[in-house]
């Protein structure tokens, strides 16, 4: 996968967000997006992902050299941000047997498996409306590292994690993103320590 981002910019009613993105991104790459409150982190990573369009510029995608439509793109990414939301009716084996109908598990894991990865072995048959915020996100973290896409995306990935499941996301974030086209979008060093490459989106005013 390559995405390459050309003079892209976005503006809600007269403000602009950002403006002038020229940035190139590739597999096996981690990339990082910070910037204070309200900067537009959040913002930028939905128009990539093809949630929201961009007021200008444009985005284009390549799956093995193949020009993509940014309309198939989302086909292609696995997010965990706190503005998607779980199934809240739903238990978590049938949550997971909802979501791998679109989006299968790597190396062929079994749902057991996946419960065991995410550390929440009690937890298959409570509805996820039960769960804490905490656990919602070991959720929604494993989904995005266990789901078969090339691009993972990460928004504010450690919030509401205590200490250890903080220590199970930094692990498995750096197992899980090898070979694939990794971005977070957060403002803690702690979370993106590892990454190679950092960007403010305050630069792009
Ligand atoms: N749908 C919308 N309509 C109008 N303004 C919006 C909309 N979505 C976001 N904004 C504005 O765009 C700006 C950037 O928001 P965004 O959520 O991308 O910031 P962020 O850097 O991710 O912030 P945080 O660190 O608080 O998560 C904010 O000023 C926000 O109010």
């Amino acid at each position: 996968m390559e995405i390459i981002t050309e003079n892209l910019g976005k503006k809600f009613r007269n403000e602009w967000i950002f403006k002038s993105v020229n940035l190139r991104f590739q597999q096996g790459q981690s990339y990082t997006f910070t910037g204070s409150n309200g900067s537009g982190k959040s913002t930028f990573l939905q128009i990539l992902s093809g949630f929201i369009p961009a007021s200008e510029g444009k985005i284009l995608a390549f799956k093995n050299q193949q020009p993509l439509e940014i309309e198939q793109i989302y086909k292609e990414i696995s997010i965990a941000a706190p503005y998607l939301e779980l199934i809240e009716e739903f238990t978590l084996e049938e949550l997971l047997q909802f979501h791998i109908q679109f989006k299968p598990l790597i190396q062929q894991y079994s749902i057991k498996d996946f419960i065991e990865f995410i550390e929440l072995p009690k937890a298959r048959q409570k509805a996820i409306k039960h769960f804490s915020s905490g656990m919602k996100q070991r959720v929604k973290l494993g989904l995005t590292f266990w789901s078969d896409t090339p691009i993972l995306m990460l928004d504010e990935p450690s919030s509401n994690l205590d200490a250890k499941a903080t220590n199970w996301y930094l692990e498995n974030v750096q197992k899980y993103s090898q070979d694939r086209m990794l971005f977070i979008c957060s403002n803690q060093p702690n979370e993106y320590e590892f990454c190679s490459n950092i960007f403010n989106i305050q630069d792009y005013k």
